[in-house]
């Protein structure tokens, strides 16, 4: 225990006091600093949300309203962050969100992130989507979970479950509201759509299944490889009574991501889920969709005490983190900002805003009167 809170404390003694960071520390100005060294293309695929942007704004606001109220004298002088979730231990209660084609981003991609979330023991969790294949991101070491988006063809989503596990990813984290793209008019309006080119297309490349079903490889006919990963990934109709499908090729925990009501939490449980993630993509799926944050009460009261509860969208900072704890998440995955860091200094930049988001945390947590995560409650809340 004492180990753990000794590495928070390393984390902002050494990280942030020896050296001048190699930019800033704070997580709501990342965004800004990304936006001055990145491509309006890539900027606007990463910043950008659904529609209007009304959903990306709805996140952050509902942050706002929900204000942390200090506890003194709780003796939060030492505390302990660390947790374990679906059997992963982790150093706090917070892992990387599958963020798809980071090769857009930064050359070394998601090998740069691994190693920074490694080099923390924060756990990954690997996009279908990534710009590396699966394997050589594993090679890097550190907790990782996989993300599936789901494939129309029985044959390659077997094949890819069969490769995560074998390359050790420990946690399946299956995608339900992204079976299409959202109309999304700031990429649009740069002609950007990354996941049409070959950005995001390494797992697909390299995957035996995949390939079968090509009469020419991808290193000869390119287009065609792209042409046949986007059938096999978008308009995928799938339901409620085929999750038994990935239980019988995945041999270990389950997360269902983009959990909105309370009766699809339910549908989860019942279905004999591990896990759930509270989250509308990020504000990037459904413009005027419900806050992230707002879903998450109702859905802890229906299935908090069913299956294991995450959440994302919207997260900055460590009081945001300390919010959604308090509301019933049992951890937290971060989006954009990781991403921002990566553009901003690549592995450098990501260990940067990592540690600052840990450090955060932990200081936050402490003066807001708690010695660990575990007693964060609606009434540690009070909603304005
Ligand atoms: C550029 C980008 C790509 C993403 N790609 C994926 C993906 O491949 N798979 C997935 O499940 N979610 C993906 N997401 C959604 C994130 O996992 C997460 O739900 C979202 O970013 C959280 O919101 P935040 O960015 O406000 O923290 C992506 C998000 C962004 C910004
Ligand atoms: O852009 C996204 O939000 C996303 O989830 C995605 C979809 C396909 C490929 C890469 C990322």
């Amino acid at each position: 225990m004492a180990g753990h809170a000794q590495y928070q404390n390393e984390i902002y003694l050494q990280g942030l006091a020896d050296q001048v960071p190699p930019f800033t520390t704070d997580a709501t100005r990342l965004a800004a600093a990304a936006e001055a060294v990145m491509e309006p293309g890539p900027f606007g695929y990463v910043a950008g949300g659904a529609g209007s942007g009304d959903t990306v704004r709805a996140n952050r606001a509902a942050f706002e309203r929900w204000r942390i109220v200090p506890r003194m004298l709780t003796g939060a002088t030492t505390r302990d962050l660390s947790t374990t979730v679906l059997g992963t231990a982790m150093p706090a209660p917070v892992l990387l969100a599958p963020v798809g084609v980071q090769g857009i981003v930064h050359p070394e991609g998601e090998l740069a992130v691994a190693r920074a979330a490694a080099a923390l023991d924060v756990p990954i969790v690997l996009s279908t989507a990534s710009s590396y294949p699966l394997e050589d991101v594993a090679a890097v070491g550190g907790p990782r979970w996989f993300q599936l988006y789901w494939p129309n063809e029985p044959e390659v989503c077997a094949s890819l479950l069969r490769r995560a596990k074998a390359a050790g990813y420990t946690a399946l984290v299956v995608t339900l509201d992204t079976w299409t793209l959202a109309w999304r008019p700031r990429d649009l309006d740069h002609a950007y759509l990354p996941f049409l080119r070959a950005s995001g297309v390494a797992n697909a490349f390299t995957d035996p299944a995949f390939r079968a079903g090509l009469e020419k490889s991808p290193e000869e006919d390119q287009a065609m490889a792209i042409l046949r990963w986007v059938s096999l990934f978008t308009g995928t109709d799938k339901r409620w009574d085929q999750l038994p499908f990935l239980r019988e090729h995945w041999d270990g925990p389950i997360v269902l991501k983009g959990i909105q009501h309370p009766d699809d939490a339910r549908r989860a449980a019942d279905a004999g889920m591990d896990g759930i993630i509270v989250s509308n993509h990020g504000g990037r799926q459904v413009d005027g969709a419900l806050a992230a944050l707002d879903a998450l009460p109702e859905i802890a009261t229906a299935v908090g005490d069913r299956l294991e509860i995450l959440f994302d969208s919207g997260i900055r900072t460590g009081a945001d983190v300390i919010k959604a704890l308090a509301l019933g998440a049992k951890a937290v995955l971060l989006g954009r900002p990781y991403i921002y860091a990566l553009a901003l200094a690549g592995e450098q930049g990501v260990r940067h805003t990592l540690r600052s988001l840990l450090a955060d945390l932990d200081l936050t947590l402490a003066l807001s009167g708690h010695q660990t995560p575990a007693t964060l409650t609606p009434n540690t809340l009070h909603r304005t």
